[in-house]
């Protein structure tokens, strides 16, 4: 029998799991200054700053757990620029540009084209004349194979032909109906492993149809109104995880049951916009980041206020 002490084999290194990419702008300037969606409505001036400062770092510090975190500088004027998903959306290092519903989102076009231009990334605009807000409108499928567009409140379906034109990606209309919900990140989260969550209400008859053909009955997490109303559908989901405001006890134990780890985050500064975890971060491509010339930059601590 030897003698010689066993050898234990070194450890694999675990492969480097690709970290996505978001971009987010600090809430130095964030305010209520106006009404353009009804969350607004009898909160105009009613946030407070540091309040939303605290949320907005939570948010941050849950989010660099699991992925690297850009910045972009807030500006005068454009209070809702925190709300980075309404910037345009990205894909394969091209960014369709959003083009506001309201005039009193369409200063913030320039500040972030100026962003995406020393980022590096190739800018497409969509029409003045037909509406698109980027993210908060268009979610690819997690299988990547689809992207769906809301349509109604805010982006115009006339926008969405010029999303596949530039993705060549098969573009999936999906009709808003109830106010509150006028974003399709407010209403629809499409989830890892093909699940997705969604507020059935928010969608009229035939996109609902559209909805539940291509997820099956164990795949969908419907929302009900109260967490609804708290943003529940306004995620943030890498792997496992996803970050959002806070929910119900139940709706906790269901996303559980499918085996995500959720992380509660309390946005209710960002609430009285109209928004919440999904709102304040936009998906970027990893590879153009960092060229960034900008005030932007790669940022491993949370940025002062
Ligand atoms: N739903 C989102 O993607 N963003 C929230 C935008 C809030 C902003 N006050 C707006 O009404 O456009």
């Amino acid at each position: 029998m030897s003698t010689q002490p066993i050898e234990l084999a070194a450890p694999l290194a675990p492969l480097a799991a690709s970290r996505p990419t978001y971009l987010m702008c600090p809430p130095r300037l964030y305010d209520v200054n106006y009404v353009i969606n009804p969350w607004m409505a009898g909160n105009v001036h009613s946030s407070s700053r540091e309040r939303a400062a605290q949320q907005w770092h939570r948010l941050y510090e849950a989010l660099t757990e699991v992925a690297d975190v850009e910045l972009v500088e807030p500006q005068p004027g454009s209070p809702d620029m925190v709300f980075t998903a309404n910037a345009g959306l990205e894909h394969h290092g091209i960014v369709a540009l959003s083009s506001f519903f309201h005039a009193e989102r369409q200063a913030e076009e320039q500040h972030f084209r100026h962003w995406f231009q020393d980022a590096g990334y190739t800018i497409l605009d969509i029409p003045r004349e037909t509406p698109f807000e980027g993210e908060g409108d268009a979610l690819f499928s997690t299988d990547g194979t689809r992207l769906w567009a809301g349509h109604g409140p805010r982006t115009t379906a006339a926008s969405h032909h010029y999303l596949s034109k530039i993705w060549n990606v098969e573009v999936v209309p999906l009709h808003l109906i109830d106010p509150r919900f006028y974003h399709l990140d407010t209403c629809f989260a499409p989830l890892e492993n093909n699940y997705a969550m969604y507020y059935p209400q928010a969608f009229d008859a035939s996109s609902l149809a559209t909805i539940e053909a291509f997820y099956p009955p164990s795949k969908r997490i419907i929302i009900n109104e109260p967490d609804a109303t708290r943003f529940a559908c306004n995620v943030i989901n890498i792997d496992r995880t996803i970050i959002l405001n806070d929910i119900s006890r139940e709706l906790t134990d269901q996303l559980e049951d499918h085996c995500f780890h959720v992380v509660p985050v309390s946005l209710s500064e960002f609430l009285k916009a109209g928004g919440a975890a999904k709102c304040l971060v936009m998906r970027l491509s990893a590879a153009k980041v960092g060229t960034a010339t900008s005030s932007s930059g790669r940022h491993s601590q949370a940025p002062l206020q």
